[in-house]
C-alpha cells in the first residue's frame, strides 16, 4: 500500500521530470504506477505533458499502462501530442513505425518570426537615394543627420547605466574625416516615420570608419566614448536596438576595408550608390560586363544547424577551442559555390562530427558582420549516432538530452554544459526545440 502523500510526490517528480526520485519512489510501491490524481492524471500523462522523456522511458519500462484516458478523454499518447512533445509521442505509439519518419521529430516551425538580435532594423533602408548625389549631399550636411563613427569596424560608443549604446555624431563632429577625399561614407537609411513625411524631412544616417589614431578625436568628443573592442564578444555588448544597424554598417565598412581595388584586374576603384558599390575605374576591364558581383558588399552564408538524435530526445553539439570553457553550440559551416542548403547542412555535420543527417528544416536565419556572414538557422535529424569530431575544427562534439538543454538553458545547478550567448541563432535554435515556455 501507499499512503496519499506518497501518490503526491511520486506525481510531482513525474511532473517536473525528477527520474531519480520516480525510481525510488517505484522501488518502495509498484503500485503507484498507474495511480491518478487531480483530473485523472496519470505520472505517465504528466511527464508526456511537460516532455519528460526519461521519466515516461523509466514508467513505460516498469509495463506501465498506455491506453488509460484521464477525465478530459485524453491518453499520455494524446497529451504529448497535443503539447507538441513529439517524441514522447513517439515512444508511445503501441505499434512501432516500421519505416520512422524522421520529419515528424522536427519542430514545429508556426509562431512569430523571432525577434533575433543584430535583426531589428529601425531604417528604412531607402535604397532608391543611394544614386541621388543632390539629396546626399544635403543629407550629409544638414544638422539632423547621424553619423556613426567606426575605429577601425569597432563602433563608437558610451556606457551607461548597464547599457552601451551607440554614439550618435552629428555633422560638425566628423567634419574633418567628410573633408579628406578617402573617407568612404556609408549611407544607411533614413528613421522610420508614422506618417508620411516629405524627404527633405527625413532624418538621414551615415557611417564612416577612420583608421587613423582615433586619441585626438576623442578628446573633442563627449569623455564616456570609446571604440568598443573586439568583434567577439564586443558586439554582443550593444543594446537590441542598435545591433541590427551596426550589423549593416560593420558589413559594408568591413567590405570597403577589404576591397580597395578591383578583385578582377587590381585596378584603383570609385565608390558609388552611397557606399554600396564600387566600380573599376579601368576601361573594358571584365567586371564593368554583365553580372558581377564582386562591385557589390558582400554577404557569406553560413549554415547553422542543431542536429537531432533519431531517438528525438538528444541534440548534437560541439565545442571549438576558442569557446569559453564549459560552453557547446550548434555545428556550423560556411556553403560552398554550387551547393544547396540541404547540401552545406549534411557536408558540414559529416565533415565535423561523422553523423550522417537525414531531413533538414529551416528556421530562420540572422545578420551576423563578422565581417559579413549570414546564419541561416536549421534543425535536421541524423541518420547514424556515432560521432567523430574533426579535430581540425571542433575540440569535442556530443549528444545532450533535452532535459540537460533545458537545465543549462535555465541555469540549473544540474546544467552539464553552458548554453551559447542569447544573443546566437545558436541559442534560439536549442530554445525553439525545447518548446521552452514558463510552464516547464
Ligand atoms: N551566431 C551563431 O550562433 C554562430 C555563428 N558562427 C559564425 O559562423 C561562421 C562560420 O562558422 P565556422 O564553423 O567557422 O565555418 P566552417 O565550419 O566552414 O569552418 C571555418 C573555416 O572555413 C574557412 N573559411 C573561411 N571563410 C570561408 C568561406 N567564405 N567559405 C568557405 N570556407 C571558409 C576558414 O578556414 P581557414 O582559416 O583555414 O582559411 C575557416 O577557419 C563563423 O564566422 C562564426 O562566427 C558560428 C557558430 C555560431
Ligand atoms: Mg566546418
Ligand atoms: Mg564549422
Ligand atoms: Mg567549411
Ligand atoms: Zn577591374
Amino acid at each position: 500500500m501507499f499512503s496519499d502523500e506518497l501518490l503526491a510526490r511520486f506525481l510531482d517528480a513525474s511532473s517536473r521530470g525528477d527520474v531519480e526520485t520516480v525510481s525510488v519512489l517505484m522501488s518502495r510501491s509498484t503500485e503507484l504506477l498507474n495511480q491518478r490524481g487531480e483530473q485523472g492524471w496519470t505520472a505517465l500523462m504528466l511527464a508526456a505533458r511537460n516532455g519528460h522523456f526519461d521519466v515516461a522511458k523509466v514508467l513505460l519500462s516498469h509495463g506501465c499502462d498506455t491506453s488509460g484516458t484521464n477525465r478530459s478523454g485524453q491518453t499520455a499518447a494524446d497529451v504529448a501530442q497535443f503539447w507538441g512533445n513529439l517524441h514522447i509521442a513517439r515512444l508511445l505509439a503501441s505499434v512501432p513505425d516500421p519505416v520512422p519518419d524522421l520529419r515528424r521529430l522536427l519542430p514545429d516551425r508556426a509562431g512569430e518570426e523571432p525577434d533575433t538580435f543584430f535583426n531589428r532594423e529601425f531604417l528604412d533602408r531607402m535604397s532608391v537615394k543611394r544614386s541621388d548625389s543632390e539629396w546626399l549631399d544635403s543629407k550629409q550636411a544638414s544638422p539632423d543627420s547621424v553619423f556613426l563613427l567606426f575605429h577601425k569596424l569597432n563602433p563608437l560608443v558610451s556606457s551607461g547605466a548597464g547599457e552601451t549604446r551607440l554614439c550618435k555624431l552629428r555633422a560638425p563632429g566628423v567634419q574633418e574625416l567628410l573633408k579628406n577625399g578617402d573617407t568612404v561614407v556609408v549611407f544607411l537609411g533614413v528613421e522610420r516615420q508614422e506618417k508620411q513625411e516629405k524627404d527633405d524631412d527625413l532624418v538621414a544616417w551615415f557611417a564612416l570608419d577612420t583608421e587613423d589614431d582615433p586619441t585626438e578625436f576623442l578628446k573633442t568628443e563627449d569623455p564616456g566614448c570609446f571604440f568598443l573592442p573586439g568583434a567577439m564578444p564586443g558586439l554582443l555588448r550593444l543594446s537590441d536596438d542598435d545591433a541590427g544597424v551596426v550589423a549593416q554598417a560593420r558589413s559594408v565598412l568591413a567590405w570597403h576595408s577589404r576591397y580597395r581595388f578591383c578583385p578582377t584586374c587590381g585596378s584603383a576603384t570609385k565608390v558609388e550608390e552611397a557606399g554600396y558599390k564600387r566600380t573599376c575605374l579601368r576601361a573594358g576591364c571584365r567586371s564593368l560586363q554583365g553580372v558581377h558581383n564582386t562591385c557589390y558588399p558582400r554577404v557569406d552564408p553560413v549554415v547553422i544547424m542543431l542536429v537531432l538524435h533519431p531517438d528525438g530526445n538528444q541534440c548534437l553539439l560541439g565545442r571549438k577551442k576558442t569557446f569559453p570553457p564549459g560552453l557547446f553550440s550548434c555545428l556550423a559551416g560556411f556553403v560552398e559555390p554550387g551547393e544547396a542548403l540541404e547540401s552545406a547542412v549534411r557536408r558540414e555535420v559529416l565533415e565535423e562530427s561523422g553523423v550522417q543527417v537525414g531531413p533538414v528544416q529551416y528556421l530562420s536565419s540572422q545578420a551576423w558582420p563578422m565581417p559579413s556572414c549570414l546564419m541561416i538557422g536549421c534543425h535536421c535529424v541524423a541518420l547514424t549516432t556515432d560521432v567523430t569530431a574533426d579535430e581540425n575544427e571542433i575540440e569535442e562534439a556530443r549528444w545532450f538530452t533535452r532535459q540537460q538543454v533545458i537545465d543549462a538553458l535555465v541555469k540549473d545547478k544540474r546544467a552539464v554544459f553552458k548554453m551559447p550567448p542569447r544573443q546566437a541563432i545558436a541559442h534560439l535554435l536549442l530554445k525553439h526545440w525545447t518548446g521552452f515556455n514558463a510552464n516547464l
